[in-house]
């Protein structure tokens, strides 16, 4: 199992969200996280990614507990969680190489700059850097980067932010296809059109925040076209 939470409970000064949380994602499946403003999923993305200290339970990736202080954990799991951090002088293009750069050798079969620049629509402003660029052209990029990078684990938090339709349905079809690449996705969304599609798991931190298995179970089939 890639990821796997346990008895997992988070909270803020000793005050649970949730508690009990059990959950499993494995290599080509996506679990879509639901909930109403304030239930905790961000504070959840953020537990999985190692940044968080949950109050109590445990969270592993590829059987090590999730602390983004390991070299090795970080170079699993790739995290869009509020917005992307940039390089006021890069062009979007150059952002998109600098993180391809970082990462080389990537491996055979990833998503090249090209995939993600076409896949984006990133054409139109790939030599504008940052401060020029529309929110939604911004949460584009962002989204990019976080695949542009080799990993196992991809955690999205609300990655619809600011995109219009077409930005909307790439990304669900990207997430799609990382998974079909062998990856586990911990998706969270407000966005119904998201939240479904053929495959997918779901959890709702207002319904399923108990002692029990979240979601239904099951893999999504490999290029199921799931959306
Ligand atoms: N650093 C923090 N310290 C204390 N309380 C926090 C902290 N971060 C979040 N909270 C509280 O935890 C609760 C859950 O916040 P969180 O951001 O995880 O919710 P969410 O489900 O992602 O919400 P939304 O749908 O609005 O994005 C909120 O009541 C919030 O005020």
């Amino acid at each position: 199992m890639l990821l796997e939470s346990r008895d997992l409970s988070v909270g803020y000064r000793d005050q649970p969200l949730f508690n009990a949380l059990r959950m499993d994602v494995d290599t080509g499946e996506v679990l879509v996280v639901t909930g109403r403003n304030g239930s905790g999923k961000s504070s959840l993305l953020r537990c999985l990614a190692g940044q968080q200290r949950p109050l109590g339970g445990t969270v592993t990736v590829e059987g090590r507990t999730a602390d983004d202080r390991a070299p090795r954990f970080r170079r699993s799991v790739a995290a869009l969680l509020d917005g992307g951090a940039w390089y006021p002088n890069l062009t979007a293009a150059e952002h998109l190489s600098f993180v391809q750069l970082v990462n080389d050798p990537l491996p055979d079969d990833w998503f090249t700059a090209a995939d993600l620049t076409t896949a984006l629509a990133l054409d139109g402003f790939a030599d504008t850097v940052p401060g020029q660029l529309s929110s939604g052209q911004r949460q584009r990029l962002a989204v990019a980067m976080v695949l542009a990078r080799p990993s196992r684990l991809l955690l999205l938090d609300e990655p619809e932010r600011h995109l219009d339709e077409t930005g909307r349905d790439a990304v669900g079809r990207l997430v799609v296809e990382y998974a079909d690449r062998g990856g586990a996705v911990v998706l969270v969304t407000h966005d119904a059109s998201l939240a479904t599609g053929p495959g997918l798991r779901t959890l709702s931190l207002d319904r399923d925040t108990t002692a029990r298995p979240a979601g239904t179970s099951g893999k999504r089939r490999r290029r199921s076209g799931a959306r």
